[in-house]
């Protein structure tokens, strides 16, 4: 399928997304249907969307997308921006925020990634935050080439700060629904992102470790090193007040071994990719978060400790493969 998108029509929402990556393209892919995308793109990601489109495959649609705007900086940008997405790692968002500064301050801007703290520094840059997760698995394939191949719930927005998001939350809402993703807004997106690390907090650094798919990590080895992760994680939550919808640690791990795992079995995790290309990774967000705060709460938490010591060392040998230095 061919999708030409109508750029002239001054009716859509104007929507920037900052990092294009697996996440950041795809959803540029899908948006281009309902809105004005502009996209902050490395220059081989720009220069192939300029040449052929973007090109998208997997379970949001097989198409190639044309109508995307690649921008390098916030001078790129057109004078009114609706809303900003924040689509770069963790490890990306302060200096992101940094450069997109002043766009910000009068945007509504959304943060889809992963892990905990992203949220509290955006909301020194920008009017108003919104919070989100996206439970679904992107990769990168190639120049302005990505794959969506797993998905296991809708993406959830919720209001994070400022006093223009909840009114920018509802529209938002429907723009992303009438682009066709799944999407709901959640009550409680500060315990929606502790709900969602939790995933990522299990399967992520032992995939990257190990360099194997999500599904390896139902192994009976690792089962009880994930146990302890999550035990560890919910004492921490409970001791920063987040109630997540699941009740009890065991009610938690019934859901990622009953359901989440078995939804992601046969894909890799992002920090996975972090690791092979010899990028730092979001440890530091997730099980480096629950540790450091377990220590401010005096609650041990040597399981997410070492993990996060292992990642680290693993992020100081280099690349796991030889890498596409373009593409990162
Ligand atoms: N990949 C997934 O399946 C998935 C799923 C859910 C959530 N997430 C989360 O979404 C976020 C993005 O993940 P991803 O897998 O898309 O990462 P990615 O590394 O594929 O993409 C991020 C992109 O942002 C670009 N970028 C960062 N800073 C930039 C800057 N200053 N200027 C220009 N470009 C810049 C990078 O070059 C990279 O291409 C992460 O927080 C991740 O944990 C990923
Ligand atoms: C859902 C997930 C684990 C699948 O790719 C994603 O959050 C990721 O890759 O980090």
């Amino acid at each position: 399928m061919r999708i030409s998108i109508e750029m002239t029509d001054s009716e859509r929402p104007v929507i920037a997304i900052l990092g294009a990556g697996a996440v950041g393209l795809s959803l540029a892919g899908k948006l281009a249907g309902a809105a004005r995308v502009y996209v902050l793109c490395r220059p081989a990601h720009a220069d192939a969307i300029r040449e052929r489109g973007l090109l998208m495959a997997g379970i949001w649609g097989d198409r190639t997308v044309e109508g995307i705007a690649c921008i390098a900086g916030p001078e790129d940008l057109p004078p009114s921006v609706d809303y900003i997405f924040i689509t770069a790692k963790g490890t990306g968002t302060a200096a992101i925020c940094e450069q997109f500064a002043g766009v910000m301050r009068e945007a509504t801007v959304v943060s889809l990634q992963n892990g905990i703290g992203n949220e509290e520094v955006i909301s020194r840059y920008a009017g108003s935050v919104i919070g989100g997760t996206v439970t679904t698995n992107f990769s990168v394939e190639g120049p302005a080439q990505v794959r969506v191949k797993s998905e296991s719930g809708p993406m959830m927005l919720g209001v994070w700060s400022g006093g223009d998001a909840a009114a920018g939350l509802d529209r938002l809402i429907g723009i992303v629904r009438a682009a066709g993703i799944p999407v709901e807004r959640s009550p409680d997106i500060r315990a929606g992102k502790w709900a969602k690390s939790l995933l990522n907090i299990t399967v992520n650094p032992l995939c990257a470790l190990f360099s194997v798919p999500v599904g390896a990590t139902a192994d009976d080895r690792l089962r009880g090193v994930i146990a302890h992760l999550v035990h560890e994680t919910f004492a921490v939550m409970a001791a920063e007040g987040v109630r997540v919808p699941w009740a009890t640690p065991e009610a938690y791990l019934a859901h990622l071994f009953g359901v989440q795992i078995p939804d992601f079995a046969a894909v890799y995790p992002s920090m996975y990719y972090d690791i092979k290309m010899g990028r730092k990774t979001e440890i530091d967000l997730l099980n480096g978060y629950v540790a450091a705060l377990g220590e401010r709460h005096g609650i041990p938490t040597p399981y997410n400790r070492c993990i996060a010591d292992l990642i680290r060392f693993r992020e100081s040998a280099g690349p796991a493969h030889p890498t596409d230095e373009a593409l990162s």
